[in-house]
C-alpha cells in the first residue's frame, strides 16, 4: 500500500471552529508530526481519521479503508492514543497485557515485557498508583506491543518529564527502524517533531499551511539580518513573515527564500549582513504569526 492515509478537502465546523479542506497524505513507513498551536485542530484532524468524529465532507482513506462507513475494519491495524485513553485504574499491568492479549492475535508478550523493563513499570502494581508518566508509557506500550501498522498518537510526550520523553521519544525512533510502520503524532514540541519525523504537517487554525519532508521545510527558511532604513509599515512581499528592527539593523524571517529574496532587500537599499538558518521552533513561531496575518 503506497499511502497509509489519505485526506482530501476533509472539512468539519464546529460553532466557533472549522477545518477548512484538509488535504494530508502519509506514505506507508513514514513518520509525520503534526504540529500546530492550541486549538489549531490536530486533536479533530486526527479523531477524523480513527472514526471518531465523522467529517462534514470530503474523503478520508485509512489503510485502504474509507471512513466513517469502514472505520471496524481500518481500526483492527491501528493503534491510537490520546490522553483519555482508558485504563483500568484497579488492574496492573499484567493484567491489562493478559486482556489486550486476547484481543489481539498479533499481540507480541516478549516484547511488552521487553519495553515494561525500558520504561522501568512494574507488572504488579495497580495503575491507580503510577504517575502521569508511568501511564503515559503504559499505554504506548499496550499499543507498541500490539504491533500495528498504523500508530496514531495524540501529544505522546505531553507532561512528561525529559527522561521519560527521551526514553519514549527514543523506543518510537526504534520501533520505526525496525520495521514497515508508519506514525502520525500531534505535538507542541518541536524538539521531538524534529527528533522523529520524515514529514511535517503544519496546521494553523483549522487550515493546513505546509506539508512537506522536515528537511525540505527547513531549506526554505531563512533569517535574514541586514543594514539600512526600512519602515515598519514597508510593503514587503509575503514570503517575508516578520521583520523586527534592532538598532540600525532589521531582521527579517524569510520563506522560500532565494536569491530573488536578497535582490528584493537590496532593491529597498538594505545591506545583508547576515543569512542564518533557522530552527523549526523559530519557523513554527514566525509561521503562527503569519497565519495570524493572513
Ligand atoms: N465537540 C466539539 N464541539 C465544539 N467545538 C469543538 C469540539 N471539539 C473541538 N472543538 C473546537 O475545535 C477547535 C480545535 O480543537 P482541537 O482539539 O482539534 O485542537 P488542537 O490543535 O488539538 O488543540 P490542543 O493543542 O489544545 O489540543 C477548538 O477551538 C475546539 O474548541
Amino acid at each position: 500500500m503506497a499511502n497509509v492515509i489519505e485526506m482530501s478537502g476533509v472539512a468539519k465546523t464546529y460553532q466557533h471552529f472549522s477545518l477548512d479542506h484538509i488535504d494530508l497524505t502519509l506514505p506507508a513507513g513514514e513518520i509525520m508530526g503534526l504540529v500546530g498551536v492550541n486549538g489549531a485542530g490536530k486533536s479533530t484532524t486526527l479523531r477524523i481519521l480513527m472514526g471518531l468524529i465523522a467529517q462534514d465532507s470530503g474523503s478520508v482513506r485509512v489503510l485502504g479503508h474509507a471512513l466513517p462507513d469502514e472505520q471496524v475494519a481500518a481500526k483492527r491495524d491501528i493503534g491510537f492514543a490520546s490522553e483519555d485513553m482508558r485504563l483500568y485504574r484497579h488492574k496492573d499491568l499484567q493484567w491489562h497485557m493478559g486482556f489486550m492479549q486476547s484481543f489481539f492475535p498479533t499481540w507480541d508478550q516478549s516484547y511488552a515485557k521487553h519495553l515494561a523493563a525500558k520504561f522501568d513499570l512494574a507488572l504488579d502494581q495497580n495503575l491507580k498508583g503510577f504517575s502521569h508518566g508511568q501511564r503515559v508509557k503504559a499505554s504506548l506500550l499496550l499499543l507498541l506491543a500490539r504491533r500495528p501498522g498504523l500508530l496514531i498518537l495524540d501529544e505522546p510526550t505531553t507532561g512528561l518529564d525529559p527522561v521519560a520523553r527521551s526514553e519514549v521519544i527514543e523506543e518510537l525512533a526504534e520501533v520505526l527502524t525496525d520495521e514497515n510502520r508508519s506514525v502520525l503524532f500531534s505535538s507542541h514540541n518541536t524538539h521531538d517533531v524534529e527528533q522523529l519525523s520524515d514529514t511535517l504537517t503544519f496546521l494553523h487554525d483549522g487550515r493546513v499551511l505546509a506539508s512537506e519532508n522536515i528537511e525540505d521545510f527547513l531549506d526554505k527558511w531563512r533569517c535574514v539580518r541586514c543594514k539600512g532604513d526600512l519602515a515598519e509599515g514597508d510593503l514587503l512581499p509575503p514570503n517575508v513573515a516578520e521583520m523586527r528592527r534592532s538598532g540600525s539593523l532589521v531582521n527579517l524571517k524569510v520563506d522560500n527564500f532565494g536569491e530573488p529574496s536578497l535582490q528584493m532587500l537590496r532593491d529597498k537599499g538594505l545591506e545583508v549582513v547576515e543569512v542564518m538558518r533557522m530552527t523549526l521552533e523559530e519557523i513554527f513561531i514566525a509561521n503562527v504569526k503569519r497565519g495570524r496575518l493572513q
